[in-house]
């Protein structure tokens, strides 16, 4: 059975059935890029770790955590710490 272009958005109409569509499209290829860049991030913040495991230091770096936490807090807000906290788990691991 096929599924309607409204069906699949939840809009009553034609029109806004249209509209959702297009901004998901938008939306799916915003993620790829985030996506992208999270992956990019993760790549760097390896380097960075494995040179400083490499002169004998630690992986971690909270006073530097700290700073990456407060401008995502700054920028998003309360839920940007939780995206702050995510993305640092997702650069050096749980800690
Ligand atoms: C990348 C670093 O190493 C670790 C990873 C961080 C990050 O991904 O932002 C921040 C601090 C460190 O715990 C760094 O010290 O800058």
């Amino acid at each position: 059975m096929t599924t309607t272009s409204a069906e699949k958005t939840g809009a009553r109409t034609d029109e806004a059935a249209d509209l959702i569509t297009g901004a998901r499209e938008r939306i799916d290829a915003l993620d790829d890029r985030i996506i992208g860049l999270v992956q990019e991030r993760m790549a760097v913040s390896a380097v960075i770790q494995d040179a400083r495991i490499a002169s004998g230091g630690r992986r971690v770096n909270l006073s530097r955590e700290m700073e990456v936490l407060g401008r995502y807090r700054d920028a998003l807000g309360k839920p940007g710490t939780s995206l702050a906290m995510t993305l640092l788990e997702l650069c050096r691991g749980r800690i």
